[in-house]
């Protein structure tokens, strides 16, 4: 059983909440998108108003990437969304990192450097270990509880995420607590169910797709993205030299024979595109599967019509769909066709879940919009559907006893 901010005595209680606002960084260092921090605007709002003194804890990219910045930009734009100042601090857990954390008042909130800046935030650790971490044992102290908000990073055992409820009471904030909500109970949702993956994390799809079909959870599984290209090459469709190069360089080729053996398991509810989409003379050009393989260099970056009028019949007769990962390179203008229309199609299904941060991106660049829930998480959704269990849930649901909030 995890507890929720309707559990918390907030009033005057000095709060660590882990919130995900992961997001993509411009050249000039800026947020490309705020998504991802305005999902948190209601856990953080509410503990606010009702008195809490609040310090905010999150990553940004991974060592060595361009986007690993700090967090002075995030703390800048959640002081416009929430209304109200909100400082920033350029350490985690030093003593200045501490004295700021001190001195807060009730309904003040500052934002902490980006946990990622000290190597031990980027390791994976159990539970115990991590809550022995230098960041757990510096903030401990000065914290009276944790709230975890950071659904989209729940799949990482690191010290911010597993540590700290280890060591303090702690809580699920509302994003938690409604991804729980709905991706924990997928199995409860209208049949027919069918489950629509596309984009580039194959092995992760595959997975997916191996646990819903034997599991009888799916009808049917629609491919797209890369997803769709590796098992068209797994059921013997010549892609081309550029296509099947990507999916050897991504190190997706073993990926190949696990599709294989799908398609001879479950081959009757898995749908494959029956048309994908080329650059030809720098135009979108459609080839129907028989007219594989493309010229010399030519490369599958969307599904086709014929693709997307077989899926749109699927999608018809659906109660339910679970969408991940966009089904073309919807970067490029002429690959959002397969996307726009697919996901758009989804719309209309009584029961639209979809996750993932590249697609949540693309439908909010597409105007596509309408869904039931669109989930914060990629990695964390897709491994809540093999219903694996999460790091950071399991530390939320074994975490200390807390007093019950009329004590
Ligand atoms: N046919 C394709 N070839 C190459 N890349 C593709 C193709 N289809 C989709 N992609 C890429 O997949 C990426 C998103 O995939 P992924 O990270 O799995 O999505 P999410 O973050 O939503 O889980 C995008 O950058 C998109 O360009
Ligand atoms: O962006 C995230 O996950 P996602 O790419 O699965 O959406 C999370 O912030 C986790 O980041 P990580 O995959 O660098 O640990």
């Amino acid at each position: 059983m995890i507890a929720t901010l309707d559990d918390l005595d907030v009033e005057g209680t000095t709060v660590g909440v882990r919130v995900d606002v992961n997001s993509p960084i411009d050249d000039d260092g800026t947020l490309a998108d705020d998504a991802r921090l305005r999902a948190h605007v209601d856990t953080l709002s509410e503990l606010l108003d009702r008195g809490g003194r609040v310090a905010v804890l999150a990553h940004q990219g991974r060592p060595g990437g361009d986007d690993f910045v700090s967090l002075d930009p995030h703390a800048d734009r959640l002081s416009e969304l929430l209304g109200r100042p909100v400082d920033y601090v350029d350490a985690t857990f030093s003593a200045a990192a501490r004295e700021a954390v001190s001195d807060l008042e009730n309904g003040d909130c500052l934002v902490l450097e980006n946990t990622r800046f000290y190597s031990e935030e980027y390791m994976e650790f159990d539970p115990e270990r991590a809550a022995r971490t230098h960041l757990v044992e510096g903030l401990e102290p000065v914290l009276d509880a944790y709230v975890n908000d950071a659904f989209a990073a729940a799949h990482r055992s690191q010290p911010s995420l597993v540590g700290l409820p280890t060591a303090l009471p702690s809580y699920a904030g509302r994003v938690m607590e409604t991804e729980l909500d709905v991706l924990g109970s997928i199995e409860a949702t209208p049949e027919p169910r069918v489950y629509v993956l596309g984009g580039a994390k194959v092995p992760d799809s595959i997975d997916v797709a191996w646990s819903v079909l034997e599991n009888d959870l799916a009808d049917h599984v629609l491919t797209a993205g890369v997803v769709g290209n590796v098992f068209l090459i797994a059921d013997g469709v010549d892609l081309g030299d550029a296509s099947s190069d990507f999916i050897y360089d991504q190190g997706y080729w073993d990926e190949i024979d696990r599709a294989a053996d799908l398609l001879d398991a479950y081959g009757d509810r898995i749908a494959l595109p029956r048309d994908v989409a080329v650059a030809r003379d720098d135009e979108r050009y459609e080839l129907g599967v028989n007219a594989l393989p493309p010229e010399e260099g030519e490369s599958a970056m969307d599904v086709g019509e014929s693709t997307l009028e077989y899926y749109q019949r699927i999608l018809d007769d659906a109660e339910t769909v679970i969408l991940n990962g966009p089904a073309g390179v919807f970067e490029d203008d002429r690959f959002q066709t397969g996307t726009r229309r697919l996901y758009g199609a989804a719309t209309d299904v009584s029961t639209s879940i979809v996750g993932g941060g590249d697609t949540a991106s693309a439908l909010r660049r597409l105007g596509v919009e309408g869904f039931s829930h669109v989930s914060t998480g990629g990695g964390a959704a897709l491994r809540m559907l093999t219903a694996e269990s999460l790091p950071a849930v399991s530390a939320l649901e074994n975490a200390p006893e807390q007093p019950a909030a009329d004590d």
